[in-house]
Order: C-alpha cells, then structure tokens, then sequence
C-alpha cells in the first residue's frame, strides 16, 4: 500500500500555540514531570527554590522500573482483551462506520485490586514505588515519545477518512504533538481509547497506595490527609471506568489524533503529576482536624454531585433524549438536528462538568495544608487546562452549531462558574 500524504480537511487551523508550541511542549512537559517530582521529594518542596533540587541522571535510571512499566502495560493490555464486559460502538465516523469498543474498564481495575492484595500478601513492599518514582517517570516519558513516533509513521499508511481534522497541517513537527490518525488500532485494539483511560489512570491510582504504604513504613498508620487524598483520587477513577462508555464521546475520542499531546498525557502527565500530592503527604506530613476533614469530604462530595449528575444527564439526553430523566427539559434547535439543552444543569453554565471537576480538585490539595504550593499544582494546571478545552469546545460548536450556538451562549452566559466567568 502508498504512503498517505495528503492532507485532511480543515487542517490549517492550529492549535496549542501552533508549530512552536507543539515543539516546545514535547520538551518541557516532561521535563516539567521530573521537576515536579523532584522539588515534591525534596525538604522544602519550593517551587521558588534555587537552585532547583535536581536529580543526578544516575538516579533516573533503574532496570526494575523498565520491567515494571513493561510488566504493567501488558498486564492492562492484557486485561483490555479479556472477552468480558459489553461491547460498545462509537460515534459515526466520516466514511459513515461506527468503531466497537470494550467496555471492561472496571473489570480490569477491580481484577488489579486483587492482583494488588494478593502482592501485599505475599509481601511485597509497595512503599518502594516510592523510591522508584523518577525512573518509572522516566520509563514512562520514554514510553510515550516511542509509540508517538510509531502512531506517526504509520499514520501515513492509514486511508484518508482516517485521519483527524486537526493533526494533518503537513508540518511534521505539529503533526506529531496532535496526532494524525484519530482511532489507530492493532486489529480490534484501540490504543488511544485503551490508553485514555487504563495504564495511566489506574497507574495513577496504584501510585498513590504506594505512597500510603510508604507512609506506613516510616510512621506505623496511614494520615487522616493521606487516607482523604487516596479516596478522593480512587472515586473518581473508578468513576471514570465505570462510565467508561461516556469517553466515546469525549473530544480526545471523537475530534483528537492520537499523537505525542495524549500518549504523553494518558501515560506520563496523569499518572505522576496528579497524584503528588500523596507524594507530598510522605514527606511533609500534615494534621487534619475532624472538622477540616468534614468540611473537604463536602466539598468534594459536592464536586463529585455536580461533575456526576452533568455528565450523565448530558450522556443520557445524546443517548436518548426521549427518556424520562431528561425528556422534561427545555433544549434548542439546530440546523444539524441535534438540540441543545437549555435547562437542567446544562442551562446552569454551559460546562457544569468542569465546575464540578475543578471543585472536586481543590479539594485533592486541601489535605496538604496551605504551606505550600506544590500540591495546588493539579488545581492550577486543571483551572488553565479546562479553559483552554472550553475554549476548544466552544470553536467546535460555533462551527457545527452555528446560530443555534450563539442562541445557547445567550441563555446561558457563564461558562464554568456563575457570575464570574
Ligand atoms: N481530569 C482531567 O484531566 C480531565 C477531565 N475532564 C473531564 O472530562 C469530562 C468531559 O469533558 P469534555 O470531553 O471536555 O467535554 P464535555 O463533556 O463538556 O462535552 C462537550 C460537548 O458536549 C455537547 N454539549 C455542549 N453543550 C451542550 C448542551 N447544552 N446540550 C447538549 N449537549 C451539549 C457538545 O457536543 P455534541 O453537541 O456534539 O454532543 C460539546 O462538544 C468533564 O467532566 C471534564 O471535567 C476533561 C479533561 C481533562
Ligand atoms: C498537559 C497535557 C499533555 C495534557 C494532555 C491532556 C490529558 C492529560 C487529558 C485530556 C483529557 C483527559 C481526560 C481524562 C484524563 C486526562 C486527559 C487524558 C479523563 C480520562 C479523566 C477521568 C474523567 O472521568 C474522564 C473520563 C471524563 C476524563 C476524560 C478526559
């Protein structure tokens, strides 16, 4: 078969600070990753700190983390193939096919809660991954460049309904940050759904029970702050697999290329910078009064209400808008024959899911006191990154929606947070 080197449809319009950001991202990104992991390790974990607390490369490396990354993706590869769970179809693609998908994310979380039992059973000393962080960062960073640059060159074999809109500017560099074939796949295995929401985000939770058990080892008992920061973080990542059907709707599924920005998001962004505040926790331990801790249960409890209860209304009205939860709701017209809900959480703001989410993170970092900045690192990047996507999403909508959009945007002004923005 010829290589494709034609480009797809609407792809001059960059994004991400075109050319030079998708050169300069690649680099700093990861960089970012090992620093953060640094400075939280470090005494005084300042971001201000100078000179920064480097790393010495030798400390970067270790064989057992290769094999540990190796290991765990083709376990979760694994676990992705089982033939349990239902299976699912996408959106309708461009050539008019819809694409199935495996349903079995929590499945795989679940069986790796009891792989995870049973190597705290026999022993096995989980605190060390706390030892091991900047060498699994490191392997995992790794990870992320070598499938980018296989998702690129075998982007150029994939037929041209395949690709993605946004990923085919022709500039080798851009192309490679946002991805060029939208659902790359090894016969039936998906790679960016599989690794959207598998290695990274269930790594990410695997990480943070090593940074309990760490915290076991050196003080007898897990912190009431540690406990908080683990279930928090575990809820919404077995919330997430089990709405694992709702990403099929997600921008990265739907519009996105599979290209460096996700594989290093999915794999390497995820797994070691959302969880540092447990990291933090293990070396600057905080008290939590009773009352503190009742009142950041609530806050996430309320975060957790609006983030579930948007996202699935919006899921269940796509899905069908004629059942009874949602049938009652006010909605507008488009010219494309969809409508637009005008009511309901989704004529609150128009992102009421990002709302949720942002409060749901403040309260990840409130466990970690107000010493430092480091652990409200998740809530700073978070606040920037959801900006940005509505931004995203809203020049997604304007183009598909047209007047009906503008209509919407009058009705409901605010986009994330009532009367302020
Ligand atoms: N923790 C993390 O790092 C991240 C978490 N997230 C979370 O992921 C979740 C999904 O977010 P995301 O994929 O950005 O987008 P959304 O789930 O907010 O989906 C946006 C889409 O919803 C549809 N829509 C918008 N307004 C309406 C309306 N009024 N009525 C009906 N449909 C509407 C449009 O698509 P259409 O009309 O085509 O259906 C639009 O493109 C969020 O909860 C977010 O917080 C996201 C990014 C990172
Ligand atoms: C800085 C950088 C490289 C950013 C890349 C962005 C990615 C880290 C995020 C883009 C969208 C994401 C989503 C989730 C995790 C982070 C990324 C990959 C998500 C899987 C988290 C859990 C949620 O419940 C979700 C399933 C809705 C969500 C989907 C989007």
């Amino acid at each position: 078969m010829k290589p494709n080197k034609k480009k797809a449809r609407n792809s001059d319009e960059r994004e991400f600070g075109g050319a030079l950001g998708a050169t300069c991202i690649p680099v700093f990104l990861p960089l970012t990753v090992l620093y953060l992991l640094s400075v939280c390790r470090s005494p005084a974990a300042s971001v201000l700190q100078w000179p920064p607390p480097l790393t010495p490369a030798a400390h970067l490396w270790d064989p057992l983390a290769a094999v540990l990354i190796g290991g765990w993706l083709a376990l979760q590869s694994f676990l992705y193939l089982l033939p349990i769970g239902k299976v699912s179809e996408g959106l309708v693609l461009r050539d008019g096919s819809r694409l199935k998908y495996p349903i079995n994310g929590f499945h795989a979380l679940s069986i790796t809660a009891v792989l995870l039992l049973v190597c705290f059973w026999l022993g096995m000393p989980l605190g060390y991954l706390f030892e091991l962080i900047l060498p699994l960062a490191v392997c995992a960073i790794g990870v992320s460049y070598l499938l980018s640059m296989y998702l690129y060159i075998r982007s150029f074999w994939a037929p041209q309904h395949a690709l993605s809109l946004g990923g085919n500017t022709g500039n080798p560099l851009y192309d490679f940050f946002m991805g060029r074939e939208l659902n790359p796949r090894i016969g039936d295995f998906d790679l960016k759904y599989f690794c959207e929401l598998r290695p990274g985000l269930i790594g990410w939770v695997v990480i943070n029970l090593g940074m309990l058990m760490k915290e076991v080892e050196l003080r007898g008992s897990p912190s009431l702050a540690m406990l908080l920061v683990n279930g928090f973080q575990l809820l919404y990542v077995t919330d997430a697999l089990w709405n694992e059907e709702a990403v099929l709707t997600t921008m990265d599924i739907v519009h996105d290329g599979f290209g460096f920005m996700l594989a290093f998001g999915d794999l390497a962004w995820v797994p070691f910078t959302y969880g540092l505040q447990a990291m933090f926790l293990v070396v600057h331990p905080q008290s939590l009064s009773t009352l503190g801790a009742a009142g950041i249960i609530l806050l996430n409890g309320i975060g957790y209400y609006i983030f579930r209860k948007s996202n699935s209304q919006k899921n269940q009205f796509r899905r069908d808008p004629t059942h009874k939860s949602v049938a009652h709701l006010e909605t507008i017209a488009t010219a494309t024959g969809k409508r637009l809900l005008v009511s309901g959480w989704w004529g609150f703001v128009r992102h009421p899911n990002y709302l949720g989410d942002l409060l749901m993170a403040l309260a990840w970092s409130l466990p970690c006191g107000m010493s430092h900045i480091l652990p409200y690192f998740y809530v700073i990047y978070f606040t920037i990154l959801l900006i940005h996507r509505e931004a995203r999403d809203e020049k997604h909508c304007r183009a598909k929606y047209g007047l009906a959009w503008d209509t919407y945007c009058r009705r409901v002004p605010y986009r994330i947070i009532p009367y302020i923005y």
